[in-house]
């Protein structure tokens, strides 16, 4: 069962919200905010690049380091990022002043951001704002200095700031179609920090049947190194309670509420028009608290707002420490991982081998290791019966070869007798030398084993084709490892207890 706090807390009126936008990428959040159309909120834009500055629709700028970097950016320096900052300490001071919110936005990682939004963070604080502070972490393919830079200028805002919400700009990335490309993962990213800083906004400065505290905001955002769970969504008519607690659920950054189950605190907020009631409010939190675990501490606000007109809205936020993220991440696809591919989707096999795979599989089922065994099986099903019959093939080859030679050495001239049914496997042989590719369908990876089995087939192939293609041709030469040795024509041969040592070691072990 959950328990919410219904009593009245202190809210805080637009005109003492200020978002600010740190660095280039701070520049475009708020940018998105502003676009987004959030009204009564001051947007102050602090970048030492002149041309982001100009093209900002912040409507208060300070161009830091002005005379350090002379309207350039820091060039990924966080160090000159902070002394640029540093040079306009005053101004940034002014523009905080008397402020009771503050949201700092920055993608971390640059000159600017990286170094400045630390400072920017602490000036507020010092000034008496309750600070939240929306940072995006870099790609993974901007390398690992921005990575570190980023971390660090993290660690330290962490312990300055009264809550933290990092996105993870690969997290972003999933967000949009892979061939939409970077721009469209910033562009999400700063959606979705926009409607973050909304929801954040409509929880503390619209005064509310039930209001949320910045104490309850910050003991719900404050985890350090979290990932912010964000989810916000909106329905109208019938039943728009539980269609509003749906959208939310669907955002990507609560995985379809899944990463709710291992949240240990959570901040719900509903916002309704006037006909909102507190049976759709208690319909709406009996659904959330199936997503979430029952000792989880709710933190529960809402809000009639006449712009709302039919509808009604609800967001979540909370955090999750990046430690039980992995793991949760772990254990999820440890466990799917049996149902992931069905065993017989993972063999590749022709009509002809079907009949043979299907039942090797199915035995494979009962074991372990299916899906090496299954291929493998494929394998020396088909490939073992070629071996075989080449085996055998050379043999008789040999045998005549052998034979001819072990009675009387045929003449240079003399063709080597084959018969049909050899002559019918050394054309296959041929055929399958020379026509298709007779490993075409091979697996992509092949075992040792599978490979030095692979490299005696070649052989073989290429031993039977040359005798048998030497003996239909009739060509003059009997080839044995190089043709006859050890014995001249015409001479009487070299017996030993009546073993020809003119026959190699090799032909006379095999008789
Ligand atoms: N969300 C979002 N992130 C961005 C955007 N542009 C860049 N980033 C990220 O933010 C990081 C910092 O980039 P900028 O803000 O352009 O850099 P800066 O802080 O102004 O620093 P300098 O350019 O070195 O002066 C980058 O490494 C990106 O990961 C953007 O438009 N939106």
């Amino acid at each position: 069962m959950i328990e919410y706090q219904r009593d009245q807390q202190q809210t805080i009126p637009d005109s003492q919200v200020k978002i600010v936008g740190v660095g280039g990428a701070g520049l475009n959040m708020i940018d998105r905010v502003a676009l987004d159309g959030m009204q009564g909120v001051e947007l102050l834009a602090l970048a030492s690049d002149a041309r982001s500055l100009t093209s900002s629709v912040a409507s208060e700028k300070v161009q830091l380091g002005a005379k350090l970097t002379m309207g350039l950016g820091c060039g990924g320096d966080p160090e000159l990022g902070g002394r640029a900052a540093k040079e306009q300490e005053t101004e940034i001071r002014d523009a905080l002043r008397d402020r009771d919110m503050v949201f700092v936005c920055v993608g971390l990682g640059g000159g600017t951001g990286s170094g400045a939004a630390p400072l920017v963070t602490r000036i507020a604080r010092e000034m008496g704002a309750f600070v939240v502070v929306f940072a995006t972490m870099p790609f993974e393919f901007e390398g690992r200095r921005r990575r570190e830079q980023a971390e660090s200028a993290l660690n330290e805002i962490s312990v300055i700031a009264n809550a933290l919400v990092t996105f993870e700009n690969a997290r972003m990335g999933e967000l949009v179609l892979a061939a939409q490309g970077i721009h469209e993962a910033f562009a999400a990213a700063d959606r979705m920090i926009s409607e973050s800083i909304q929801a954040v906004t409509r929880l503390v400065v619209r005064p509310g049947i039930i209001n949320v505290g910045l104490d309850d905001l910050m003991s719900s955002l404050n985890a350090t190194r979290s990932r912010c769970l964000f989810g916000s969504g909106i329905a109208h008519g019938e039943n728009r309670s539980q269609a509003a607690l749906q959208n939310a659920l669907t955002s990507p950054l609560l995985e379809k509420g899944r990463l709710l189950r291992n949240t240990r605190t959570a901040l719900v907020h509903i916002c309704g028009g006037e006909g909102m009631t507190l049976f759709e409010v208690e319909l709406l939190m009996r659904e959330l608290s199936k997503h979430v675990p029952d000792d989880a501490h709710i933190l529960f606000g809402a809000a009639v707002d006449a712009n709302m007109g039919d509808g009604l809205s609800v967001t979540i936020i909370s955090s999750l420490p990046e430690d039980q993220l992995t793991q949760q991440e772990v254990v999820e696809s440890v466990v799917a991982e049996p149902e992931v591919t069905p065993v017989v989707d993972e063999v590749v096999v022709s009509e002809k081998v079907e009949e043979e795979v299907v039942p090797v599989v199915e035995v494979a089922s009962e074991q372990e290791e299916v899906e090496e065994s299954a291929p493998a099986a494929v394998e020396v099903v088909s490939e073992g019966n070629l071996l075989d019959r080449l085996e055998e093939v050379e043999e008789e080859l040999e045998e005549t070869l052998f034979e001819s030679e072990g009675a009387e050495l045929p003449e240079v001239s003399e063709e080597v007798e084959l018969s049909e049914s050899q002559e019918e496997v050394v054309e296959e042989v041929i055929e399958a030398v020379e026509g298709e590719e007779p490993h075409e369908e091979e697996p992509d990876e092949m075992t040792m084993f599978e490979e030095l089995e692979r490299e005696v087939a070649d052989d073989l192939i290429e031993e039977a084709v040359k005798s048998t293609k030497a003996s239909k041709a009739g060509q003059a030469e009997l080839e044995l490892d190089g043709g006859p040795r050890g014995k001249f024509e015409g001479e009487a041969p070299n017996l030993v207890d009546g073993e020809d040592l003119d026959i190699p070691p090799y032909l006379r072990n095999k008789r």
